[in-house]
């Protein structure tokens, strides 16, 4: 069992685990003798711990929903690691946007210094996974399944893994003032968004509809 997976339980929380164990040995061949796995480059790395120092910065007074307030910044270092761990995804610019995808959207961090910190090409996913909160809600939500499917394959990447985290922390810790229906809400949503994104990865695809039947079937 890995360090740190099992979260343990309060009232309102199911034991269960935020990722799954994986069998030994899943590390793609050559991705590196010593153990664990390599990113693309010595500049890839960097840009992905800059990526996780200023998100940590940006989300360092933000809370998740659930009972605990866990620190923010566990779920976009959490859609990371579900793309390397589970999507087997180790491009830079996708994980450094995976860790910043929610910086615009809910700190004070704008698109120029996206873009200018990191690039065009992590500005261009963190531009797709952000919703404009200055639309009413319902809006928002059906604009993410109306343009599901033209994200580029990078963006749908990071839109994945994001659902997977947010649907499996569901399962994990039902948010404060979230009642069933919310949730199975949430899930129904989810699965009109991931449906239009069929063939971008198997591994989160699979998980995903999981998950999603699980919930919908309580
Ligand atoms: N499951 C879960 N979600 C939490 C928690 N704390 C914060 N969230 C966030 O809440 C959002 C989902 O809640 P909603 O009520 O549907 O949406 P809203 O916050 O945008 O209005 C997700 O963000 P989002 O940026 O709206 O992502 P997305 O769902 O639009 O992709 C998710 O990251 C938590 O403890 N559990």
């Amino acid at each position: 069992m890995s360090e740190g997976n099992e979260e343990s339980s309060t009232s309102n929380e199911s034991p269960s685990k935020l990722y799954p164990d994986l069998p030994e040995g899943t590390w793609k061949k050559g991705d590196g003798e010593k153990g664990g796995f390599m990113l693309n480059s010595c500049e890839d790395m960097a840009l992905v711990i800059k990526a996780a120092d200023l998100a940590a910065r940006r989300h360092r007074f933000q809370k998740r929903k659930d009972v605990r307030q866990t620190p923010y910044i566990n779920h976009p270092i959490g859609v990371a690691y579900i793309l390397t761990n589970e999507a087997k995804v180790y491009d830079g610019a996708t994980l450094a946007a995976a860790i910043l995808h929610d910086t615009v959207e809910d700190t004070k961090t704008t698109f120029e210094e996206i873009q200018q910190e990191f690039g065009q090409e992590v500005y261009d996913i963190v531009k797709g996974c952000t919703d404009d909160k200055s639309l009413p809600k319902d809006t928002r939500k059906q604009l993410q399944i109306d343009h599901a499917a033209e994200h580029s394959h990078k963006t749908k990447l990071v839109k994945l893994a994001d659902k997977l985290y947010n649907l499996r922390d569901l399962e994990r810790a039902t948010p404060i003032g979230w009642d069933k229906r919310r949730v199975k809400e949430y899930a129904e949503w989810a699965r009109q968004v991931v449906s239009r994104m069929k063939g971008t990865n198997e591994a989160l695809e699979m998980a995903l509809d999981d998950i999603i039947n699980r919930l919908l079937s309580k």
